[in-house]
């Protein structure tokens, strides 16, 4: 059968058309192009008007998503087939949000795992299981790194007002700096260490966790340690050899990937923090997503809509940047948690069967909470060489505001920006708008050339906006969901592997070989000369 051409060759013809069109006038050309461009559904509202693309160009885009595949790759997914090739394994982390089409026995294991994470969390917080002098636990440490770590942080600030337990500390990069900082003023009598790692063989978390039981040690004895001490891993062998009692330890499997496995016991941090209960509402708006997934046609399925934006943005406008502005404080952390979601599930460039990909994949994500980003990066979204596209994430109401009595003024200014911001960015402002407003304003004649073309917004720069209603625990759960089923739904359409990730081990394994080197420099001989160069430099004694 003859190879199928690219996303990028079947996308040129619009590609080419949208190239010579403005933002601007197919926003003013098309008076219905919000309706035509946005959806409900499952609470939220996605509106992509703000795209450059037109009906004919995203009906190609639905069409390549039906040629290849995507319906199929779903349900393959959501019942458990091993679309994990590389390394043998289904993806189910959709089963650990309940729904009925996984297999029985992993919707069983994950029942009866939940509910004992989940009575452990309540028992904390109740103070039913205490610390070793039988007073309540304070304090809760989370060791982890990547899938381990992103989650349980990103929830725990997003779900803020929501959190009455124990406070949370997290603690991941092997500097002892982290350590210190997270330890440091620290009472180990009132305070409770979770050692996270799917694998249990992470050397950050190992390296933190010995660090933070030889801490408990000390105050407390080597006698009392186990009672301060719980892991959440799939690797029970490696959790016995650390110490850690079995009834302390919260296991999941390995169709549950790091950076899917919030929902599993990675996320008790997040359950100690808020309660058994509104764990149940995250998981639950996770597992609305999961239906409106399986169930709504492709041209109304949001995940599907945000994945073809996705591709549209890569492949026919060949755009490299990716920023998501969440205009909500609490959601400070989400860009980090979707910067590990995206890039290294779709960080890859060979396609399942080995061969390498036929069209660009994966894009930098990175971002920051409006209105503050709108302070740092967004001169280069506004004017800077290349076009980056926004993801936009809005409520319409903030949980709990009312400083002082002055609900709802906060929050008018943060919905104007993040309207203007992509209005600015999508219209922009021609220079012969720049010179009649300067003028407007009284500004000399030469002083309107020399400045006009600096004052100038070429517009045109595509974004999405996501409007939910408040930021609680179920909303949390849908929008991560979101999130998880886009990346999915882009791979399926590169033909790459969204689960594995290879590129994350060679630098671990040179670390391995590097470690000795920096004991004995000796060593350091057989290494090329600018590594050679950097472990003299950093061995160097103080002048
Ligand atoms: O949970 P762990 O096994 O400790 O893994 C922690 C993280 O490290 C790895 O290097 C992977 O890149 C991540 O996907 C993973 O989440």
């Amino acid at each position: 059968m003859p190879e199928q051409s690219s996303l990028t060759a079947q996308l040129k013809p619009h590609a080419d058309r949208m190239r010579v069109a403005h933002l601007r006038d197919l926003l003013s050309a098309d008076p219905e192009r919000f309706e035509r461009f946005s959806r409900t559904g499952c609470g939220l509202l996605l509106d992509w008007s703000k795209e450059k693309l037109d009906a004919v160009a995203w009906e190609s885009l639905l069409h390549l998503a039906r040629e290849r595949g995507v319906e199929n790759a779903r349900d393959a997914m959501l019942r458990g087939d091993l679309i994990n090739g590389t390394e043998g394994r289904a993806v189910l982390h959709t089963a650990l949000r309940g729904g009925n089409w996984a297999p029985t026995q992993a919707l069983q294991e994950i029942a009866l795992e939940k509910t004992r994470f989940l009575r452990f969390a309540d028992d904390i917080r109740a103070g039913a299981i205490a610390a070793s002098d039988g007073a309540p636990f304070e304090h809760v440490v989370n060791i982890g790194i990547g899938g381990s770590d992103l989650g349980p942080v990103m929830a725990v600030r997003a779900l803020a007002p929501f959190c009455d337990g124990p406070s949370m500390h997290f603690l991941s990069n092997v500097d002892g700096a982290h350590a210190i900082d997270v330890l440091d003023g620290l009472d180990p009598r009132r305070t409770l260490v979770l050692v996270a790692s799917k694998t249990f063989t992470t050397l950050e978390t190992l390296t933190n966790a010995q660090t933070a039981r030889a801490w408990l040690a000390e105050t407390l004895g080597e006698g009392q340690v186990g009672q301060h001490l719980a892991a959440l891993s799939t690797n029970a062998d490696a959790t016995a050899a650390f110490g850690i009692q079995s009834d302390r330890v919260f296991g999941f499997w390995d169709y549950v990937g790091g950076r899917y496995s919030l929902w599993s016991a990675i996320g008790l941090p997040l359950a100690l923090a808020i309660g058994a209960e509104r764990f149940e509402a995250f998981l639950a708006g996770a597992h609305a997503m999961d239906a409106h997934f399986a169930d709504a046609p492709l041209a109304d399925n949001m995940p599907v809509i945000l994945a073809l934006i996705g591709i549209w943005r890569r492949n026919a406008l060949a755009l490299v940047g990716h920023a998501v502005i969440p205009y909500e404080e609490r959601l400070a952390r989400f860009p980090a948690y979707l910067q590990q979601m995206d890039m290294e599930s779709n960080g890859k460039s060979v396609r399942m069967d080995g061969s390498p990909a036929q069209d660009a994949t994966g894009m930098m994500v990175f971002g920051e909470p409006g209105t503050n980003a709108q302070h740092s990066f967004f001169q280069l979204c506004h004017q800077g060489h290349d076009v980056v596209a926004l993801d936009v994430l809005i409520g319409r109401r903030v949980v709990g505001e009312a400083v002082s009595g002055r609900a709802g003024v906060h929050h008018t200014h943060l919905m104007a920006n993040a309207l203007a911001q992509t209005r600015a960015l999508a219209l922009g402002r021609t220079l012969e708008e720049t010179r009649a407003e300067m003028a407007h304003e009284g500004i000399a004649l030469d002083e309107i050339e020399r400045l006009a073309p600096h004052r100038t917004f070429p517009g045109d720069r595509p974004s999405t906006t996501i409007v939910y209603d408040q930021l609680d625990p179920e909303t949390l759960g849908k929008l991560i969901a979101l999130y998880e089923h886009k990346v999915f739904v882009e791979s399926v359409l590169w033909d790459i592997n969204a689960f594995d990730q290879w590129g994350v081990e060679l630098g671990k394994q040179l670390a391995k070989q590097i470690t000795p080197a920096l004991a004995d420099p000796r060593l350091a001989a057989a290494f090329d000369p600018s590594t050679r160069g950097l472990i003299e430099a950093l061995l160097q004694k103080e002048e």
